[in-house]
């Protein structure tokens, strides 16, 4: 069994985590750091954890973890991982963050997260963890930059258009919708029940930080710059991610060619799902699992697609991608504690 911790443990992302671990055979959690709750239970802040987790959480401490864990997995805010991950360079232990702290250049960190970016020698050693497209890369890791939760739905469907030279690849439009569990567990005016209930509200439009990082992953496959139109939705739910895209096409296809086309993109990917030819995904095909559905539809009248891929933000597009990243990077069955059928109805 490998060591695990993990830091910001009281945070949505660590619960999770915490969840999804419990049924995975090669991980072990030995420590949950908590700046807010060091020397709390954590089962007294989430009941649901009663009898489970009876680790007491920690504070941190990074010349102990050095010694004691195997796979460091952090689900902070944005700004703290790029100050931690450091202190374990030269050392054996593998580092997992959740956060956009390592996912940009330097540039483009400063101007969408308005932080100064990581370290740029360590920022260099870690790989953009998109499991199931930079798979080879993720194996060799020793670092994981876990992608945002609409870049994992975004480029999973948009990577196979690109890399096929489907699409043009200026005039991209992603309409994404997402589920309150997104923003985290802390209390905003835009995540208060009284403003999210009922309502349907974007966000975020032409600021969103996961701009840069659909673009900057989306152009490793073609010579084009990418650019995309993004636009998010808060939903009045608590999990679940939804991005539609519309793109128009370079030849003349069809449903059937395009879906061909993304099952044998797929062939080896268990996590992702491309759906039959009429269906599209929703987030509920998707709750509490680490699938990714994906459906599509070429209109022949216009030549252009719509494709859209569902997740839950908190498996896939968080703790569950983290864990198949660890899965690879260890050599271990990469569906290892993620085999769960999505929580229905
Ligand atoms: N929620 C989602 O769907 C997704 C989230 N992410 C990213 O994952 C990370 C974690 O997200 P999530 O769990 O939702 O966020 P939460 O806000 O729910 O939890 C973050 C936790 O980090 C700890 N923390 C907060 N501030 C600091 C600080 N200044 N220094 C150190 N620790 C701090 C707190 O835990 P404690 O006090 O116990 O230490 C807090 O509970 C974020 O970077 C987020 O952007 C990525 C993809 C999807
Ligand atoms: C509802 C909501 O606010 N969602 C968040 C998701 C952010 C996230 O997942 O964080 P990273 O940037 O670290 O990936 C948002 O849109 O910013």
């Amino acid at each position: 069994m490998k060591k695990a911790a993990i830091i910001g443990g009281t945070g949505y992302g660590a619960i999770e985590l915490i969840r999804l671990l419990q049924a995975h055979k090669e991980i072990e959690i030995t420590k949950i750091i908590s700046q807010s709750q060091a020397g709390e239970d954590l089962a007294a802040t989430y009941p649901h954890l009663t009898g489970i987790v009876t680790t007491e959480m920690e504070s941190l401490d990074t010349e102990v973890l050095e010694k004691e864990i195997d796979i460091l997995f952090l689900a902070t805010p944005a700004g703290v991982a790029k100050n931690i991950i450091p202190s374990f360079q030269g050392t054996s232990v593998q580092c997992i963050d959740l956060s956009g702290d390592f996912r940009l250049s330097p540039e483009e960190y400063s101007e969408w997260y308005g932080k100064e970016p990581a370290d740029a020698a360590v920022l260099e050693k870690a790989v953009f963890g998109l499991s199931d497209i930079f798979t080879e890369e993720v194996k060799a890791a020793s670092i994981i930059s876990n992608p945002g939760c609409f870049p994992t739905a975004a480029l999973s469907a948009l990577v196979p258009l690109i890399d096929g030279d489907k699409i043009h690849t200026e005039g991209i439009r992603i309409d994404a919708k997402t589920g309150i569990s997104g923003a985290g567990k802390g209390l905003s005016e835009k995540a208060h029940f009284s403003s999210a209930n009922e309502n349907v509200v974007p966000y975020k439009i032409g600021k969103h930080q996961h701009i840069p990082e659909i673009e900057r992953y989306a152009s490793r496959f073609t010579n084009e710059d990418v650019k995309v139109s993004f636009t998010t939705h808060l939903i009045p739910m608590t999990r679940g991610l939804l991005c539609t895209i519309y793109a128009d096409m370079k030849q003349e296809e069809t449903t059937a060619s395009i879906l061909e086309h993304l099952q044998h993109y797929y062939r080896e990917k268990p996590f992702v799902r491309i759906l039959p030819e009429g269906q599209f995904p929703a987030t509920k095909g998707v709750t509490g699992s680490n699938y990714c559905d994906i459906g599509a539809y070429v209109d022949e009248r216009t030549n252009s697609i719509v494709i859209a891929a569902a997740i839950d933000n908190l498996v896939k597009g968080a703790a569950g991608q983290a864990i198949h990243n660890a899965n690879l990077m260890n050599g271990w069955e990469e569906t290892m504690g993620l085999e769960f059928i999505p929580v229905f109805p």
